[in-house]
C-alpha cells in the first residue's frame, strides 16, 4: 500500500456516515494526527484497525456537544472580558469589548479629552485599553500620594513596542525601570547638577543674545529662532559644538529625526502591535510601521555616535572643552555605563533639552503678544530694576518677582508636557478604595489640574498676578499644601532630571521675548 496517513483511511471510512464528534476528535488530536502521518511512513491494516478502535472509543455524541459548549462558552467569556473594566478599578467612560475605550481614545490633544472625563468621573478613573489599563490622576492630591509618596511602585513606563524597536530600552526617558535605566539616571543626575548647570551659563547667555538678535532682524521666524537657541544650547553644553544657524549640519540631523521619533510614537497612527502582537511577524516591506522605527534608529544612532566619537576623538588629541560628555566618557566606568548607554545617554538629553524649551518660549511669546498688559507689566518692572543701560543678568531675577511670576505662569498656562510622560504601575496599589494594578499606565493630566476653575481664578486667562498673590498661584482660600513649583517637571523617581539647566535657559531668554513679542505679526500667532 502507497503510503498514507493512517487517519486519513479512517476518515475516509466515515465520511460516508460523517459525525460532527470525528472533527472535535480531530481538533483535539492533531498533534497525534501529524504524529501518524509523518512519523510512520508505513502504514499497516493494524495501525488502521488501531485507529479506527481508538476513534470509536471516544465519547458518545451528546457528551462531546456539551464539551464543544463549554469550550466555546468559555472562550466567548474570556473573549469578551478583554477590554472590560474589571471590579474595584477606578471608574470611567463605558466601555466595548475587546477595545475597552480604545476606540474613544482621542489621538491628538488628548489633554483636553482626558480633562473633559476629569469632570466627569473624579481625581481618579481608569480607561481599558484592550486588556490593559490606565489611570488618569487629575488631583495634587492623587499625584502627591501616588507619584511621590509611592513613588517606588510607580516609577516605570509603560511598554511600548515603537519605543522599543527604536531605541531598544536604551532612551531613558521611555526606558523602564530596570538597571540601565538606573545608571543613565545616576549619570545623568551627577552631571546636571545646580553647579554644574550654572557652569554653563556664558553659553546660556551668548545664545539668548543671539536669539535677541534673530528676533529682531526677523520676527516672523520666531518658530525656527526658538527651535535654533534651545538647541544651540544643549549641544554646547553636551558636547561642546554649537548650532550657529538653524540648518547646521547637526541640528538638521536632529530635527530631522526627532520627526521621525514623534511619528513614530504617535499614538494611534500605527496598527496596535502593542495590542496584537502577531502583527510583529508582517514582513517590513508590507509593515510601514517597521521601515519608520528603523530609519528612525539609523538616523538617531548615526547623530548619537557620530557626535560620540568626535568627543572621543578630541579628548585622545588632549583638546578637551570641558563639556558634559567629556566628564561621562572620564567617568564611564565609575557610572557603569556600556558605550552604547554614553551615546545614547548624549543623544536623550539633546531630545529633552531641544523641543521642551523651545515649546515653553514659543508658548511664552504667543502668550505675550495675546496679553500685551502683562509684556507692558514686565517692561516696566525691568525699566526700573535694570534700567536702559545694561542688559539683564541671571542675578537680576531675584529683584524681578513679576518675571518670575511670569514663567510660572506660563508653565501652568501652556505646560510643555501636558499629560507628563505615562509611568507604569510595579505592583498593585490601592487608592481611597481603588484598585490600580500593577502593570497599569499612570497618566497625570498636568493640563487638567492647571486648569482647574475649582483651584485657578480664570485659568483660560494668562495672568502672572496670581503668583504675585499666592505661592503657587491658587484662589483665596485653595489648600495649596500638595502643590509644588516643579510640577510642570514631573514627579517621583521620574522627574525631569534638566530642571536646573532648563531654569536657566528659560530665565537667559525670557527677556527676549519682552524686547521683541510686540513685534511679531498677529497672523502667525495662536495660543492654542
Ligand atoms: C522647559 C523645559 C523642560 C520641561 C518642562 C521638562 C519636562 C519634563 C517632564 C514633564 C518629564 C517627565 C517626568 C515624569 O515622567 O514624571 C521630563 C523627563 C525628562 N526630561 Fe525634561 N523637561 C525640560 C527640560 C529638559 C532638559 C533641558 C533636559 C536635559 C538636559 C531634560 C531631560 C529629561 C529627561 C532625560 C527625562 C526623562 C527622565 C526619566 O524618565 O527618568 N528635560 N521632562
Amino acid at each position: 500500500m502507497r503510503c498514507v496517513p493512517a487517519d486519513f483511511q479512517c476518515r475516509k471510512q466515515s465520511f460516508s456516515n460523517w459525525k460532527p464528534n470525528y472533527i472535535l476528535a480531530k481538533a483535539f488530536s492533531f498533534r497525534l494526527f501529524l504524529d501518524s502521518a509523518y512519523r510512520y511512513p508505513e502504514h499497516d491494516s493494524k495501525h488502521d484497525r488501531d485507529c479506527c478502535t481508538a476513534f470509536h472509543r471516544l465519547p458518545t455524541m451528546p457528551a462531546l456537544w456539551v464539551l464543544i459548549l463549554t469550550v466555546l462558552v468559555w472562550f466567548t467569556a474570556k473573549f469578551l472580558v478583554i477590554g472590560k473594566r474589571q471590579r474595584g478599578l477606578p471608574p470611567g467612560p463605558p466601555t466595548v469589548p475587546i477595545l475597552g475605550n480604545l476606540h474613544v481614545f482621542p489621538t491628538e490633544f488628548a489633554h483636553f479629552k482626558f480633562t473633559e472625563w476629569a469632570k466627569i468621573y473624579g481625581e481618579i478613573y481608569s480607561l481599558k485599553i484592550g486588556p490593559g489599563t490606565a489611570v488618569v490622576l487629575s488631583s495634587m492630591a492623587a499625584v502627591k500620594e501616588l507619584m511621590e509618596r509611592r513613588s517606588g511602585s510607580t516609577a516605570d513606563r509603560p511598554f511600548n513596542h515603537m519605543a522599543d524597536a527604536v531605541a531598544g530600552g536604551l532612551n531613558m526617558v521611555l526606558a523602564p525601570y530596570g538597571e540601565d535605566w538606573r545608571v543613565l539616571r545616576k549619570a545623568a543626575h551627577t552631571i546636571l547638577t545646580p553647579q554644574a548647570s550654572d557652569r554653563h551659563l556664558p553659553i546660556q547667555k551668548a545664545e539668548a543674545y543671539q536669539l535677541l538678535y534673530d528676533l529682531l532682524v526677523q520676527p516672523e521666524g520666531f518658530y525656527t529662532h526658538v527651535r535654533r537657541y534651545s538647541n544651540a544650547v544643549i549641544m554646547s553644553v553636551l558636547y561642546g559644538k554649537r548650532s550657529p544657524r538653524y540648518e547646521t549640519k547637526e541640528a538638521t540631523a536632529f530635527f530631522e529625526a526627532q520627526h521621525l521619533w514623534e511619528l513614530a510614537l504617535e499614538p494611534g497612527a500605527h496598527p496596535p502591535v502593542d495590542l496584537l502582537p502577531f502583527l510583529n511577524y508582517i514582513p517590513e516591506r508590507w509593515a510601514p510601521w517597521k521601515q519608520l522605527c528603523k530609519e528612525t534608529r539609523k538616523r538617531q544612532q548615526a547623530l548619537y555616535f557620530g557626535l560620540l566619537e568626535e568627543c572621543e576623538a578630541r579628548m585622545a588629541r588632549g583638546v578637551e572643552n570641558g563639556c558634559f560628555m567629556e566628564e561621562v566618557i572620564q567617568r564611564q566606568v565609575e557610572f557603569g555605563l556600556r558605550r552604547d548607554l554614553v551615546g545614547y545617554l548624549g543623544g536623550v538629553l539633546i531630545e529633552g533639552g531641544s523641543d521642551t524649551t523651545s515649546s515653553f518660549l514659543q508658548s511664552l511669546i504667543l502668550a505675550l503678544f495675546a496679553f500685551p498688559a502683562v509684556q507692558e507689566k514686565a517692561r516696566e518692572e525691568i525699566d526700573r530694576v535694570i534700567g536702559d543701560h545694561r542688559m539683564p543678568e541671571l542675578k537680576d531675577f531675584s529683584n524681578l518677582p513679576y518675571v518670575r511670576a511670569i514663567l510660572q505662569e506660563t508653565h501652568r498656562f501652556r505646560p510643555v508636557a501636558p499629560l507628563a510622560i505615562p509611568h507604569a504601575t510595579l505592583q498593585d496599589e490601592e487608592y481611597k478604595g481603588h484598585l490600580i494594578p500593577k502593570g497599569s499606565a499612570i497618566f497625570v493630566n498636568a493640563w487638567g489640574i492647571f486648569h482647574d476653575p475649582d483651584v485657578f481664578e480664570d485659568p483660560a486667562v494668562f495672568n502672572p498676578d496670581r503668583f504675585m498673590k499666592s505661592e503657587h498661584g491658587v484662589k483665596p482660600g485653595v489648600d495649596d499644601r500638595d502643590y509644588r513649583s516643579n510640577f510642570a517637571f514631573g514627579s517621583g523617581r521620574r522627574i525631569c532630571p534638566g530642571i536646573h539647566l532648563a531654569n536657566n535657559s528659560l530665565v537667559g531668554t525670557i527677556y527676549a521675548g519682552f524686547e521683541n513679542a510686540s513685534s511679531f505679526p498677529a497672523r502667525r500667532c495662536s495660543t492654542r
